[in-house]
């Protein structure tokens, strides 16, 4: 378990897709094979509503029961084989208005493209934890990369509860002297081997089942609040820093700096090619907030908006079909 952090390049492609889940790999399957070349931006190896799912039967033609890891595993897999490159990066800007769009990872690297697939899901948090905002970037942080270092040799807690918090806990475990790794649910939603890994850290304590009451301190983060959510018991864990890497249900758009149309609750509005109200900026999945929220139906929204961005960079007068 390893972030990829070390890819950066001046290349422009026809495509860079955000996120790696049904959408956005069945839209690179579809890009790659039409000859565009195609990048893939994605948070975690076992992120969004499918990386989480722990056993997936209906997806066609796999049989399963399969995880859903597994299944977006084959999607990447058939992607790449066509010439899709996947790289990992959290997005959190982006420059749409151009002709060349530019993509910004939380790492401080920058990808272009000639157009933008947006895919990144709908699993946003939605409400913050009492203290969060007021000690944020005074010891509350979001990215183990970015801020793991000011914590060396100092006590830190890490709020999260998947593949994705994992990995940023093993980055963070490089510098930290001590990890609280503070579970909301009664497990952790990642595949086994990653969670046997975590465990195998002698300076990571997990608390499963631990519900975050408050970030406390005064100028700076030197503590928090959590509960036990069967037995009740509250303890104050000694921190300096507080990481948080949770999910919600709310679209994935942040990035987006309000560029791109998008109703009240923040789901992106496309036209019936899955254009955004930027011309050469797509949308598939449930970003865009679907009701039926299914892994086929992201896929096919996938296949829909690769074959528009195809017919947009190619002038093509409508959209064709590939066979
Ligand atoms: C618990 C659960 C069970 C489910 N069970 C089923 C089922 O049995 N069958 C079924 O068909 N569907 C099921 N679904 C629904 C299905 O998983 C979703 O509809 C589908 O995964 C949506 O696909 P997506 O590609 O739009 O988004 P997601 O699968 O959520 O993928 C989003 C991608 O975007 C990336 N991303 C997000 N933010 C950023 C960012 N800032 N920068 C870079 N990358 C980013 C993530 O890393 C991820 O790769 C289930 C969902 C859940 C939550």
């Amino acid at each position: 378990m390893e972030l990829t952090l070390d890819f950066t390049t001046d290349k422009v492609y026809d495509v860079v897709i955000i996120g790696a889940g049904p959408a956005g790999s069945s839209a690179a399957i579809y890009t790659a094979r039409a000859g565009l070349s195609t990048l893939v931006l994605y948070r975690a190896e076992a992120d969004g509503a499918l990386g989480v799912t722990q056993q997936i039967e209906n997806y066609p033609g796999i049989r399963g029961p399969i995880s859903g890891y597994e299944l977006l595993k084959l999607m990447r897999e058939h992607a790449k084989a066509f010439g899709a490159e996947f790289v990992r990066g959290k997005v959190i800007a982006t420059d749409l208005l151009g002709e060349i769009k530019k993509v910004y990872t939380i790492d401080g690297r920058e990808f272009k493209g000639r157009a933008v697939i947006i895919a990144s899901g709908a699993m946003e948090r939605t409400n913050k934890y009492k203290g969060e905002e007021e000690f944020l970037g005074k010891g509350v942080s979001y990215c183990g990369v970015c801020d793991a270092a000011f914590f060396k040799n100092r006590p830190v807690a890490v709020v999260g509860e998947d593949d994705y918090a994992l990995e940023e806990t093993e980055f963070i475990a490089r510098f930290a002297s001590k990890i609280y790794l503070v579970v909301p649910s009664s497990r952790i939603k990642a595949p086994p081997e990653m969670i046997q890994e975590i465990e195998s850290h002698k300076n990571i304590e997990i608390l499963l089942h631990h519900r975050v009451l408050e970030i406390v301190g005064s100028s700076l983060v030197e503590g928090i609040k959590v509960q036990d959510v069967k037995t009740k018991e509250t303890k104050l864990l000694q921190v300096d820093g507080v990481f948080i890497f949770l999910g919600g249900n709310k679209p994935s758009v942040d990035f987006l700096m309000n560029q791109v149309e998008m109703t009240d609750d923040h789901c992106i509005v496309v036209n019936e090619e899955m254009m955004t109200s930027v011309p050469g900026v797509f949308a598939a999945g449930d970003v865009l907030c679907t009701n039926i929220k299914q892994a086929v139906i992201a896929a096919a929204d996938g296949v829909k908006a690769a074959l528009a961005v195809d017919k947009y960079l190619n002038k093509k007068a409508k959209i064709t079909s590939q066979w």
